[in-house]
């Protein structure tokens, strides 16, 4: 077994063998492999038999569970180990491998590998931690991990990158396949590095990822400062855990493939047990599975809101405010019907966080008598819009005629859901523990006009954090854009107005910010394009 690893050493591999965990005289670890793969943590078995039954492991027909649990919290302990490096779970591997067979297979959260395909296995875990961070973890773990007995076993030492481990004499290696290795790292080579995110994290990350909640939680911050990457190694850890679905909903229809692909790429094994969604396909999905009917049809959604604007809409207060009429097509989406309202007086008395025309009453009246119209034709029409199927979906799953089936929902880009929206996914999720994380952040809500999380009914009072370390943008790009918002406020969905100017940290520099000034939208749309033009035109045609 050992010279089947040991051929990874030249492939950027340290291998430390025989291993026992310096907090405990009894908890050993057979390998340790530390590679451009990760970290893969090896029990070896002599087993007559395996079968896996319904995710669970059996030796001669007895369940062997237990030994699966022993490697998963050795796992754990090694992960402590090297917690410090903010190495994240998915470059760790718990594997069981099997003396003498080949073989691979998944269950209780651990590796099932053959003997014969442990190499080519290893090399497929493709490029996940670079050559200074295999040697920083390897000699983290030499230390943490000693030889089991050192006395008897060969000497084994991690120098600067490699591993020196004088070769005991060993039998050919009659499994060792080398046309599945060279196959393995062919498709890795394909493949390419996988993200950094993916494998490391900040601390502050690093610590929401496997926080137990005992309720509904939420992470915020400002834009670039991982939030998203957090969510998706939640939805991960979570759906390691859960025997049912994790639903991860983002708002824009585009997003889930992205997320679903990216969170594949981190990890297959958890990514078959998350569904990513986007917020109204859920919606008519629930609907059907309900036994409803919806009947969505954009263009006619579309005539109805226009004809009523014709005929109701513009000649009416509402132009000497705002003459867009989406700026009112938004009222009806996040703040009338978005909330769920019938009655005129619960819109009389709202206060209208987060948009910024006041309106009064007679501006209400009006904005109700559009409203009022708009509905009119959708009837006439005989359709629905959206939030007509946020809402029908939501009252199904409250009433039972749906079972939604997922153990959490992880929610991202919260802010530019509706009240009706983030109902629909509580009424998924109930209250229970680890059951939902809300994340987003009220600056960058693309629909202002929302709600305040406890509309909803949702309490995250000591279950609220707060990501400040931005990772897309540097110091220069962000102190001009700190500029041009410092003054405006928003709304955080907590109900208190937050300043335009946030307490951030950068971690990159670089950059010029070009400030382009204009007259009118569309000037400042052309000088824009102008400016995007002469930028690329100055960078090194290799940039470009
Ligand atoms: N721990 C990390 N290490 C390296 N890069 C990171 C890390 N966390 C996040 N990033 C990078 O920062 C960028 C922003 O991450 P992400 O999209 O998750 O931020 P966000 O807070 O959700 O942003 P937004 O609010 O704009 O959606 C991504 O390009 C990601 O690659």
């Amino acid at each position: 077994m050992g010279g089947k690893l040991n051929a990874l050493e030249s492939l950027g591999w340290t291998v430390l063998s025989d291993r026992r965990w310096a907090g405990s005289k009894r908890a050993n670890v057979d390998f340790l492999l530390v590679g451009p793969g990760g970290v893969v943590v090896v029990d070896v078995k002599a087993w007559r038999a395996l079968e896996v039954r319904h995710d669970s492991l059996f030796c001669d027909d007895e369940c062997r569970d237990d030994e699966a649990s022993k490697l998963v919290s050795l796992t754990d302990r090694v992960q402590d180990s090297v917690s410090l490096l903010g190495l994240t779970r998915q470059a760790l591997w718990p594997v069981l491998v099997f003396a003498g067979r080949r073989l691979h297979e998944r269950a209780q959260q651990v590796e099932l590998v053959g003997e014969a395909n442990i190499a080519a296995w290893v090399t497929r875990l493709g490029r996940r931690l670079g050559a200074e961070q295999v040697a920083e973890i390897g000699s983290v773990l030499d230390q943490d991990f000693p030889p089991y007995e050192q006395a008897t076993q060969p000497q084994v030492r991690v120098s600067k990158l490699r591993l020196v481990m004088p070769k005991p004499p060993r039998q050919p290696d009659a499994l060792f396949d080398v046309a599945e290795l060279t196959d393995s790292l062919l498709q890795v080579a394909l493949d390419g590095p996988i993200e950094t995110w993916m494998t490391y994290l900040h601390p502050d990350q690093l610590r929401l990822v496997s926080t137990s909640w005992s309720g509904p939680a939420r992470v915020r911050g400002p834009a670039g400062t991982g939030k998203t990457v957090v969510g998706l190694h939640r939805a991960t850890y979570l759906a390691e855990r859960n025997p049912k679905k994790v639903l991860f909903v983002t708002f824009v229809k585009t997003l889930p493939k992205v997320l679903s692909g990216l969170c594949e790429r981190m990890s297959p094994a958890a990514s078959a047990n998350i569904e990513f969604t986007g917020l109204h396909k859920l919606a008519i999905d629930l609907i059907d599975r309900a036994g409803g009917t919806v009947r969505i049809d954009s263009s006619k959604i579309n005539t109805a809101f226009a004809s009523a604007w014709a005929t109701v809409g513009r000649g009416s207060v509402l132009t000497r405010l705002d003459e867009r009429w989406s700026y009112w097509k938004e009222e009806i989406d996040y703040v009338i019907k978005g909330r769920g309202f019938t009655d005129f007086d619960e819109y009389a008395n709202l206060s209208r966080l987060g948009r910024r025309t006041p309106m009064r009453a007679e501006h209400r009246e009006a904005m109700w008598a559009l409203y009022a119209e708009y509905e009119r034709r959708l009837d006439l029409a005989g359709v629905h819009d959206f939030t007509d199927a946020l809402i029908m979906a939501r009252d199904f799953v409250r009433d039972g005629a749906v079972e939604p089936g997922y153990g959490a929902v992880v929610v991202d880009e919260v802010q530019d859901l509706n009240l009706v929206g983030l109902e629909l996914l509580y009424a998924i999720s109930g209250d229970g523990p680890d059951r939902l994380l809300i994340i987003g952040d009220g600056q960058q809500s693309v629909y202002p006009g929302g709600f305040t999380l406890s509309e909803a009914g949702i309490s995250v009072t000591g279950r609220a954090a707060v990501l400040r370390a931005n990772y897309r943008n540097t110091a220069e790009i962000l102190a001009v854009a700190e500029r041009v918002v410092a003054l405006d406020s928003y709304d955080d969905l907590e109900g208190t107005p937050s300043a335009g100017h946030r307490d951030i940290e950068v971690r990159r520099h670089g950059g010029v910010a070009l400030t382009v000034r204009a007259r009118d939208q569309r000037s400042l749309e052309a000088a824009l394009v102008t400016q995007i033009e002469d930028a690329q035109e100055r960078l090194p045609r290799s940039n470009r």
